[in-house]
């Protein structure tokens, strides 16, 4: 007889073994009630293991199931360990991102309702007796005769009606039934979904059609697809009919997206497609209730809601009998958790794919370049949509040098040219839309010159170097290099070369000063804090109530308005000088992105980019819509400085409000890492972060890299075990780390 191996529920990550009692059927990933000290506590089975003989001590027994099945599917578990020792996080970390809080505690049973059923309707003189003898008795016959199918809640039915039902029900006239009642999330102000009917596809899409479905059904091919398909060249429906192809088949779908909140338009497209199946699709937002997430989660898991739809986090959805996954927007950075465990949503999902046996499709029209580079090895099919779905030609983007806008301006900050400003005068007399994009993914930490565009770089990393006010110095935040901040740009010697950047806001308010009549809407974090407003804004210029719409990152995905003609991309290159090697893909990425908002309707499109570095190869290669241009020089230049997908990247941080202690103790990982390290891994110096001061913590850092990616998480975690930590610094390993602020 086999011992259970169990996991208690807590922060301890307690593992002891249990001995099972006869008749219960213990499996891995049930959870379990077990004896811990003198109480009861919870848990989840990881494993079944020989008992061992030679104790010299009886194990305990288990106390009883949670739950009859295995909560967590053997795959599932699977996934889980591979994630715990791939990233370098406990298994309990990784259990706890399985299994929601929502479903782990056990008072979060499903919300059942007393509803009261009339049995035997009354004659009518029996109601006339009854009416004089318990008025509130005959009120509610009578009402329940009156009622859709003769039922009606007895939360309904009002205060103090409990004692009525009961004599009521003693009397037999009615019977009182606990009905379990679906929370639904999409309960209150659910616009009207008006159900659509599969589009004629045209030639690529049919042949990505033919490929996603010839790998549905066989059993061997399940290469991961890579949907490289421009902008508005219709991916969604793709994806849509692979859908209902997979459902056909009897097998459930996972939909992933970036964020809910930012996506949906994808969202409503798949509701209105399965519009007639609409409780068969459960759609995992980060604002459900935890009753509402323990409801979808049972509904996923007994194969009740057939598409899930979610971000990130949804990769764990328990779906049975998984036929296809689809990752959209795959190039994403928000598919990376950044907090414990810290798992890429998108390569979880491609090795759950491999685990179930399932079709993976990652669609974009910026793949990542180690999704491409994947393609490039054999990893991966391509499958490519060059095309816009109906035809429409990518539009036309123009790049304008900032440089010369300054120098016409006279001091100041150029913020929107002349040239962009009539643009947009013109879309308002013709009645057209238009969209201006503001990068703040950087921040500034970068020295440029307004004048010729030069950005102080690392010799030895090709990434911006960094300003750090507190020591007056740049530094490179991969290698350590250090130099003095230069009084005059190094190239033209100017003296005006300074931090770069500024806000939404100051963008809305020049609008409002040079296009007085212009109705302006602003989108960026903090003008979305309102529960809806995004959904509310994007409604309102949809309907064209609004002429410019201005915003952040939080627009530039995958949203369809046929009547914007026009983008202006206000600071194109601010993005180019954050110290992380994915700046140049991330301003592509975003480049390409932006502009493909434009002219998806039956007008053409333009596009004006505004930078200080015109000739920047991310730049250049967005304005020719050329991929794979910018991949193979982006990829030459990865492979150079051996860069992801050349190597795993990883992060070590330590923070404390303490800023010594901090720094201290990265220096004392520093010298333990570089003792016996294992073949092939780069380990960069130490260093404040460019974000030195967050939450009232200091922050160090240093950079790791390999070809290997286990040997260098485990060499880390082997060194972390040795290391006592001061009591208030806190270290973090992030593996294949997308961040490096
Ligand atoms: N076969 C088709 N015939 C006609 N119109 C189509 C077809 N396929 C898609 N469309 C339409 O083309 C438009 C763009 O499609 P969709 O939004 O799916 O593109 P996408 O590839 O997801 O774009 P993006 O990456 O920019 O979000 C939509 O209005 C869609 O309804
Ligand atoms: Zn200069
Ligand atoms: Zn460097």
């Amino acid at each position: 007889m086999p011992a259970a191996r169990v996991l208690i529920d807590g922060p301890s990550e307690l593992v002891f073994d249990y001995a099972i009692p006869d008749g219960l059927n213990v499996q891995p990933g049930c959870r379990v009630r077990i004896p811990l000290r003198n109480k009861l506590s919870q848990g989840t089975v990881l494993d079944l293991v020989p008992q061992q003989d030679d104790l010299g001590f009886a194990l305990r027994p288990l106390h009883s199931l949670s739950d009859p099945e295995p909560l967590i599917t053997p795959n599932l578990l699977k996934a889980g360990r591979w994630i715990a020792d791939y990233y370098g996080c406990s298994i309990e970390s990784v259990i706890r991102a399985l299994l929601p809080e929502a479903v782990r505690t056990e008072d979060n049973s499903a919300k059942v309702r007393k509803t009261v059923v009339l049995d035997h309707e009354p004659s009518p003189e029996t109601l006339a007796k009854l009416q004089k003898r318990a008025p509130k008795q005959a009120a509610i016959l009578s009402l329940l005769t009156h009622a859709p199918e003769r039922k009606i809640a007895l939360a309904d039915l009002g205060d103090g009606a409990s004692a009525s039902v009961k004599s009521l029900a003693k009397q037999e006239f009615v019977r009182v039934l606990e009905e379990e009642v679906r929370r639904d999330p999409e309960a209150d102000g659910v616009e009207e979904i008006l159900p659509d009917t599969p589009l004629p596809l045209n030639d690529e899409q049919e042949a990505s059609l033919e490929i996603i479905l010839s790998s549905l059904q066989s059993a061997e091919n399940k290469q991961p697809i890579l949907l490289h398909g421009v902008t508005g060249s219709g991916k969604t429906e793709v994806y849509l009919q692979s859908t209902r192809a997979a459902l056909d088949m009897g097998k459930t779908v996972l939909v992933l997206v970036p964020e809910i909140s930012l996506t949906p338009q994808t969202v409503r497209r798949f509701r209105a497609r399965f519009a007639g199946m609409q409780d068969q699709v459960a759609v995992l937002h980060s604002n459900l209730s935890q009753g509402e997430r323990f409801d979808e989660w049972h509904r996923i898991r007994k194969g009740i809601a057939r598409i899930v739809i979610g971000a990130r986090s949804a990769v764990f959805a328990p779906l049975p009998d998984l036929g296809l996954i689809l990752v959209d927007e795959e190039h994403e950075n928000s598919y990376k958790q950044d907090q414990i465990p810290r798992y890429h949503g998108r390569d979880v999902a491609v090795l759950r794919a491999a685990l179930e046996g399932c079709t993976i499709v990652l669609g974009s029209a910026t793949p990542s370049l180690e999704s491409f580079q994947n393609t490039l090895e054999g990893k991966y099919r391509l499958v490519r949509l060059a095309k816009r779905a109906d035809g429409q030609s990518l539009p036309l983007i123009r790049v304008l040098d900032m440089r010369l806008e300054k120098q016409k301006q006279k001091g100041g900050m150029a913020i929107l040219s002349d040239r962009l400003r009539n643009a947009l005068e013109q879309r308002l007399l013709k009645n057209e839309q238009s969209i201006l994009f503001l990068n703040r993914r950087g921040f500034a930490r970068s020295l440029q010159c307004p004048s010729c565009g030069a950005v102080c770089m690392c010799p030895h990393c090709s990434v911006a170097l960094t300003y750090h006010r507190d020591e007056e110095r740049l530094m490179c935040h991969i290698c350590g290099h250090q130099a003095v901040v230069p009084r005059k740009c190094p190239e033209c010697r100017d003296p005006a070369i300074a931090l770069q950047g500024y806000g939404t806001q100051k963008v809305e308010e020049i609008i409002a000063k040079v296009l007085p009549n212009a109705k302006v809407a602003r989108i960026d974090a903090d003008a979305m804090r309102k529960k809806h407003a995004l959904r509310d804004l994007l409604n309102a210029f949809q309907a064209r109530k609004i002429d410019i719409l201005i915003g952040t990152q939080m627009i530039a995905k995958g949203l369809h308005f046929p009547n914007v003609t026009l983008v202006g991309i206000l600071n194109a290159d601010i993005g180019l000088h954050v110290p992380d090697f994915r700046a140049g893909e991330r301003v592509f990425q975003l480049l390409t992105q932006v502009a493909g908002r434009a002219g998806r309707g039956d007008l053409e499109g333009e596009v004006i980019v505004q930078t200080f570095t015109p000739h920047s190869p991310s730049i250049q290669f967005a304005r020719h819509h050329d991929f794979d241009g910018f991949a193979e020089q982006e990829l030459e230049f990865r492979r150079q400085f051996s860069f992801p997908p050349f190597s795993h990247c990883a992060v070590l941080t330590s923070r404390s409000t303490h800023e010594r202690r901090a720094e201290f103790t990265l220096q004392t990982l520093h010298r333990r890492l570089t003792e016996n390290t294992p073949p092939d891994i780069i380990i960069g110096d130490p260093l404040p972060s460019p974000l030195v001061k967050t939450h009232g913590q200091f922050r160090f850092q240093l950079m790791l890299r390999s070809t290997k990616a286990r040997p260098m998480t485990r060499h880390v975690q082997q060194v972390l075990q040795k290391t006592t930590l001061p009591e208030d610094v806190t270290v973090v390993f992030d593996m294949d780390a997308w961040s490096f602020t």
